[in-house]
């Protein structure tokens, strides 16, 4: 058998049960998950913290395999059961053969907007029209929710005012449920589990939560209308694939009032508020160079699997509770260089070629590095202070560049000028980044 060789962070799940452990080792059924924390004593063990119980110790190796990570597939959908736009005639063709409890949902013809729940009960399909109401659907007055997954989940496990619960769901003709995946990779985490504390963030799309899972301190985003959630599906499996010290680490969703997603918890929040909240007088260069360095490594990783970030920028940086500063929010990440949709942008960040020609690389995000680097040296400033959008990209166009941050050490600005090359083939590699600040915070700093 190859030997394993795993990095710290790594999730596992055990393929044995354990329940007798040795001195220092630790208990665990299979299907349980594992986080390795560094390697153990002998060839083959590793330390290990046990995600439910907390419990640390040693394991073997070959009692685990890593936890799959979920290939980016537009197939899977966290709604296979949802049709779109078909007529009810429609729907009962596709309910066939007529179990009970077989259902799909479908959005109105006749009332644009609303849509019908169709189930099988007794050779006969019943078709519950699903109002949209203060926000919030409703079949009969009585049980409202947020978003049809919620309703789906509900009526799974509770008759309700309809004929039967639900059993099955007839899938989309080219759709995958994403519960299945999810449950069968190890990644669907159980509501029961989960205590949510105080909002710690605002994102785009919904609050951030603290909270608890399983005795581990964590990080939950809710995204509750369904559309968002199945978007936000991708950005969950670009994480499965990511373990790195420095890549905020998913924990694993939820399917529950649209979707949670479960992250490690940064308690110092993100990198702009920190550095603003604290300044100069509090951070010292050698912990700023620290960051960049950290921001570095994790782009080296996302480089090594191939992956673009596409968004990076000091907002996105979260900074650990013992202060190490790690990369979050995949949204924009893509395997593939072509882009989607240019009005999104952070125009502020994105190099000229990215902008002008959708022309996205590991050169593309070393840009954005480079207006990082800014960031954190002028301690959470926004980046061309003072000029607008369209300002900034005719004269970055034109060959102008920011000037270096107060106290900015030369050789970092040197190291941002270098990012900001116009030839994206002359800026360097992550690897090459990380190799000057090494240099570079080796040198003494006051
Ligand atoms: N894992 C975490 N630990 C601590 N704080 C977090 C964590 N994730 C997010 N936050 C806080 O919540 C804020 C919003 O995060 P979020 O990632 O939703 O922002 P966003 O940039 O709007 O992303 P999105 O576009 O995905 O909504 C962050 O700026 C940060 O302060």
């Amino acid at each position: 058998m190859a030997m394993k060789n795993w990095t710290a962070g790594t999730q596992c799940v055990a393929k044995k049960e354990h329940s007798k452990p040795k001195a220092g080792e630790i208990p665990y059924h299979k299907g349980d998950i594992l986080t390795l924390v560094g390697p153990g004593t002998r060839k083959g063990e590793y330390r290990a913290r046990h995600n439910t119980t907390g419990d640390e110790g040693l394991v073997s190796g070959s009692n685990f395999r890593e936890r799959e990570a979920l290939r980016i597939d537009p197939k899977l959908s966290l709604m296979p059961w949802f049709h779109g736009k078909i007529s009810g005639m429609q729907a009962v063709c596709k309910l066939k053969p007529m179990d009970d409890g077989l259902f799909l949902v479908r959005e109105s013809v006749r009332h644009p907007g609303d849509f019908v729940l169709c189930v099988c009960f007794h050779q006969k399909v019943f078709h519950y029209r699903v109002i949209f109401q203060n926000n919030k659907l409703t079949i009969d007055n009585k049980e409202f929710f947020y978003n049809l997954i919620d309703m789906i989940e509900f009526y799974s496990r509770n008759r309700g005012a309809i004929a039967t619960v639900l059993l099955k769901p007839k899938k989309k003709e080219g759709t995958k449920s994403a519960e299945t995946k999810l449950l069968k990779s190890g990644w669907l985490l159980d509501l029961s589990k989960l205590t949510l504390g105080e909002v710690i963030g605002e994102g785009e799309f919904g609050a951030v939560f603290e909270g608890e899972y399983a005795g581990q301190r964590v990080a939950v985003k809710n995204i509750k209308c369904d559309v968002t959630a199945q978007a936000f599906l991708e950005e969950t499996s670009v994480m499965t694939n990511l373990h790195h010290k420095n890549l905020v680490q998913l924990l694993g969703v939820i399917l529950h009032n649209g979707l949670h997603i479960v992250t490690e918890l940064m308690t110092k929040g993100n990198l702009v508020n920190f550095l603003r909240t604290r300044g100069r007088f509090a951070v010292s260069a050698t912990q700023l160079l620290r960051f960049t360095l950290d921001v570095c490594e994790g782009m080296e990783h996302l480089e090594s699997k191939k992956l673009l970030h596409r968004d990076l920028a000091a907002r996105n940086i979260l900074v650990s509770e013992d202060g190490v500063a790690k990369i979050s929010d995949f949204g924009l990440a893509k395997v593939s260089s072509t882009a989607t949709d240019n009005s999104k942008l952070p125009v502020k960040w994105t190099a000229p070629e990215a902008l002008k020609s959708k022309k996205f690389s590991t050169q593309s995000d070393v840009w954005s590095y480079g207006v990082l680097l800014w960031e954190i040296f002028s301690f959470g400033r926004q980046p061309y202070p003072k000029m607008s959008v369209s300002d900034v990209r005719e004269c970055v166009d034109q060959g102008y560049r920011m000037e270096p941050p107060d106290e900015c050490p030369p050789d970092v600005y040197a190291i941002m000028m270098s990012c900001w090359e116009t030839d994206p083939k002359k800026r360097p590699s992550f690897h090459k980044l990380r190799d000057r600040l090494e240099k570079e915070l080796s040198k003494p700093h006051t």
